[in-house]
């Protein structure tokens, strides 16, 4: 059975302070969750060995990075190496965010080394991948998703691809409280799927869970998760506040 996962992306938000609140409550709240159900938080840097100590990864519940650096160390003053939230046994980590693409320059080729360096520090990476408005104005999602994946992911075996988790996240849909419609979400994360068949096998496309993110709340997931294609989601906004992300949560099919 394909894994379900609520991941949070918290971005750049929350002291400390109220990220352990908000962490706590949640976690109070003891929703348990089946052996293929997640739920992940993926936090600023200097938050991630509070999360990592208050998260019990048997009850599945996990921390993540918001992102890592594509060089293994050296002299990049400010950056975070792979090798680095692996000695903090962080084990995911987002990658590609629309955000780190659009404000930080990442490119394709430059998310493909953060893969590489997250797989061989055993970390797996949550690859956002997803399209501006005028590419879904044009009809072109497909075509440019399918670029986003080949030039960042399609290089790996068998055997490392299948450790992704991935990440559709329209960029129109995010914070804007405009979502992809159900029929939108599950025909893109269908082509996603095939487009992974193609390039792989069967067995590979239906191992990866693919989340969607783009204005998930409580009030959506649970219609949103039904989609056979949707694993999931990667949630913003209605991650910061502990009733929706609960909600969210429980919405896991
Ligand atoms: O970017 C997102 C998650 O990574 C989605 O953000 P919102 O849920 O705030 O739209």
């Amino acid at each position: 059975m394909r894994k379900q996962i609520a991941a949070a992306n918290w971005k750049m938000n929350l002291t400390f302070k109220e990220g352990e609140t908000l962490l706590n409550e949640i976690l109070s709240a003891n929703v348990a969750l089946a052996p293929h159900q997640q739920a992940i938080f993926a936090v600023p840097f200097p938050y991630l060995t509070m999360v990592k100590s208050l998260t019990d990864e048997e009850k599945n519940y996990f921390v993540a990075a918001q992102n890592c650096y594509n060089k293994a160390s050296g002299a990049y003053t400010g950056e975070v190496s792979a090798a680095m939230l692996q000695s903090l046994n962080i084990r995911y980590c987002v990658i590609g965010h629309s955000e780190r693409r659009e404000y930080f320059n990442e490119t394709n080729a430059i998310l493909a080394e953060k893969v590489n360096i997250c797989l061989a520090n055993n970390i797996i990476p949550i690859f956002c991948c997803g399209e501006p408005l005028s590419v879904r104005e044009e009809g072109k999602q497909n075509d440019f998703v399918a670029v986003q994946l080949k030039e960042s992911l399609y290089h790996l075996p068998a055997e490392d691809i299948k450790k992704i988790i991935i990440a559709y996240e329209p960029i129109w849909a995010i914070g804007t409280g405009k979502t992809a419609s159900t029929e939108q979400a599950q025909e893109i994360h269908a082509y996603l799927r095939s487009n992974i068949e193609a390039q792989y096998d069967s067995e590979v496309a239906n191992t990866i869970p693919i989340l969607y993110g783009g204005s998930v709340k409580a009030s959506n997931a649970a219609e949103i998760f039904a989609s056979p294609d949707v694993d999931g989601g990667l949630v913003g906004g209605a991650s910061l506040k502990a009733d929706e992300f609960l909600a969210i949560i429980k919405a896991l099919q």
